[in-house]
Parts: structure tokens; C-alpha cells; sequence
């Protein structure tokens, strides 16, 4: 078994709990609440530029030129492509672009994007890759996923979200992510494997609460005034 087949069946049941989220769900249905999407939008927006700049540091950490290579397009591909998506959506809420740079992360998106670029800049390009890899991957399960389902692709508003996640462009993304983890992972100690599964179960799980912080506009609590 594959080390990436091996990762998806350990965690199958975290792994699956992304794709059955009412957040997910009610995409695919079209009837996900629109001001819930576009809490999501932003706070996706901001996520993205730290996941780009995992890209970065993936091309920092290569040692060859041809993986060097794709990490610098999978970062120009997600500053220029995938965040337009997220730009085309904004101006259909009124939201500027500057706005939208300006935005304040959430808690969840915080430390999400965070614990990221912590393993990105701390760690071995294994795990740089483990912890960008259920971003990549889960995201193109899901479009497909949704993609299947009758007029999900074509809904007016959430069809761009589905025909964007579920195209070839952004599976030949994963894809590579996915062949890059179980390239990585060959010749691995049994401690450093564990680790990989450590990570890859961290930002799994993440994703489930970024859908969830989304789903409930989960932002900073209050302060209240004490007496
Ligand atoms: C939170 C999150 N995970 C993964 C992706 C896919 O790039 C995204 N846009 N946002």
C-alpha cells in the first residue's frame, strides 16, 4: 500500500468528516446560507496567502530543480489562479481586494495557517509536504465529490466553487502533492512515518474545523467589561 493509500485509511473517519459537514454538504445542494460562504471566502482568502507561502518554502527546502520548479508554479498558480476565484466572489459581495487583504483571520484560521508554516520552516520537506498535503487533496475529493451530484457544477452562485475544485488543473495539483508525499516517504524511519501521520492527522483535522469556524462565523469572543 501506497504510504498516502495507507494515510487516508489510518484516518479514514477524520478524513471522511470533511466531506460530510453540513458546510460541504449544503455547497454541493446549493443551499448553504450565503453570508456563511461569505464568511468562509475571506477567511479562506487570508489562509491561502500563508498556505502560498508554504509553496515557498517547499521550493526553499527541494533538492531537485524539477521539484523546485512545480512548488514555484503551485505558488504562482494559487496567488494568481485559485485566489482569483475567491477575488470573483468578493466583488460579487462588494467587497474590494483590499478588503479583503485587510480582513482579520479567525482563531481557527490563525492557527491553522500557523501550524503550518511552523512545520513548513521547522521541519524536513516530508513533513512540509504532510502538512499541506490534506489541503490539496481533501479539497479536490470534495469538488469531485460535489461535482457528481445533479446541478451542483451548474448551481448560479456555488458552481464556480465545484467546476474550480473538481477541474483537472486543480487534480493535476493534488495529484503531484500526492506523489510527492509517497516519493518523500520512501526509505523513511518507522519514527519519522509516525511523524508524517502526525501532521497529516493535524491538518486533517483542521480543515473539519475551518469548515466548522465557517459553517458558525466563529470569530475572536467579545470582552465583556468587568466589575
Ligand atoms: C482551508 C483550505 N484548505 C484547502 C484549500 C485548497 O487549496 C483551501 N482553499 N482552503
Amino acid at each position: 500500500m501506497k504510504f498516502t493509500e495507507h494515510l487516508v485509511d489510518k484516518y479514514k473517519r477524520e478524513w471522511r468528516q470533511n466531506f460530510t459537514h453540513p458546510f460541504v454538504q449544503e455547497l454541493g445542494s446549493g443551499t448553504l446560507d450565503k453570508e456563511k460562504f461569505r464568511f468562509y471566502m475571506i477567511q479562506d482568502y487570508l489562509y491561502l496567502i500563508d498556505y502560498a507561502r508554504l509553496f515557498a518554502l517547499g521550493a526553499m527546502k527541494a533538492d531537485d530543480l524539477a521539484t523546485m520548479g512545480k512548488f514555484a508554479a503551485l505558488l504562482d498558480s494559487t496567488l494568481s489562479g485559485e485566489m482569483s476565484l475567491h477575488r470573483t466572489y468578493a466583488a460579487q459581495f462588494g467587497i474590494s481586494r483590499q478588503e479583503l487583504e485587510e480582513a482579520k483571520p479567525s482563531p481557527v484560521t490563525l492557527a491553522y495557517s500557523h501550524y503550518m508554516l511552523h512545520v513548513a520552516q521547522k521541519g524536513t520537506l516530508a513533513e512540509l509536504t504532510a502538512a499541506l498535503l490534506p489541503c490539496a487533496w481533501s479539497y479536490w475529493e470534495i469538488g469531485k465529490e460535489l461535482n457528481a451530484i445533479p446541478g451542483a457544477a451548474d448551481h448560479e452562485f456555488y458552481g464556480e466553487w465545484v467546476r474550480s475544485y473538481s477541474s483537472d488543473e486543480f487534480g493535476s495539483h493534488a495529484l503531484w502533492c500526492i506523489e510527492l508525499m509517497d516519493r518523500l516517504a520512501e526509505g523513511k524511519s518507522d519514527a519519522e512515518l509516525a511523524r508524517l501521520e502526525e501532521i497529516f492527522l493535524n491538518t486533517t483535522r483542521y480543515e473539519y474545523m475551518f469548515w466548522d469556524m465557517s459553517y458558525n462565523g466563529q470569530m475572536w469572543p467579545e470582552a465583556t467589561d468587568s466589575k
